[in-house]
């Protein structure tokens, strides 16, 4: 595996991951996010499901993760066929201790949302470097290509510096699974996350923004040292 699909050897994003794994119960339906620590969730609960025989169906927010769950034996469902999940496990890029969210790392974060929107439970996974006192991180926006520059230009005109993400393996901007491109908004500290969703989501052409906020219920926290800490 190569780039974000690849489990990089981090111990705290996998023991987040394998620990999350465990609250998955014969009868599921569950929502799989994306990203490195994600992977490893994925890989644990195919893991789960050949071992222990459960029944579980899983809704993907990926490409990456469509693929993952395959590899892993992960029997695939969809949001039109199982419009309510039980349980949602998936990444973050950074968390405050309120549990509001950056995402979108991996833009994959419209799909993400409307996956942990649609779940009774949503369990976000990440290591020790994720959480901080107040959101700071650049925050990702999926933006339709025909609407780039009025986005650009409301969003500069809110303060923030932003960028459209450019690819690494291939030349020009990212494509999103969706057909999108990829805006980073550094807007500085985000001192309301609730105040700059609305704003963001009040611009015509951004399609979602990679800010959740009152969404998870629990974060699994994996330490270096291979334990993980869980708070609500
Ligand atoms: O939001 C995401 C993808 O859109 C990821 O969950 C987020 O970027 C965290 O990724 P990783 O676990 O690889 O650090």
């Amino acid at each position: 595996m190569k780039g974000r699909n690849k489990k990089t050897s981090d111990s705290g994003k996998e023991s987040a991951g394998v620990a999350a794994a465990g609250l998955v119960e014969d009868g599921m339906i569950i929502g799989l996010g994306t990203g490195s620590t994600t992977a490893y969730a994925i890989s644990e609960v195919g893991k789960r499901i050949n071992e222990e025989e459960l029944d579980v169906q899983a809704v993907v927010t990926s490409y990456q993760s469509e693929m993952l769950a395959i590899d892993a034996g992960i029997p695939l469902t969809s949001l039109s066929e199982h419009p309510e999940l039980d349980l949602d496990i998936d990444g973050a890029d950074q968390v405050d201790f309120e549990l509001n969210a950056i995402k979108g790392g991996g833009a994959a974060h419209t799909k993400e949302k409307v996956v942990a929107c649609s779940s009774k439970q949503f369990i976000a996974v990440i290591d020790e470097s994720k959480l901080s006192d107040k959101l700071n991180h650049s925050v990702p926006v999926e933006v339709l290509p025909y609407s780039r520059n009025l986005v650009l230009q409301n969003m500069q005109n809110m303060g923030a510096e932003p960028e459209i993400r450019q690819a690494v393996h291939k030349d020009g901007p990212v494509i999103t699974d969706n057909g999108n491109l990829i805006i980073d908004a550094d807007f500085d500290v985000i001192e309301n996350p609730n105040n700059l969703a609305s704003e963001l989501s009040a611009i015509p052409g951004i399609v979602e923004h990679g800010i959740f906020t009152g969404m998870i219920d629990e974060i699994y926290m994996g330490k270096k040292d291979g334990t993980f800490d869980k708070f609500k």
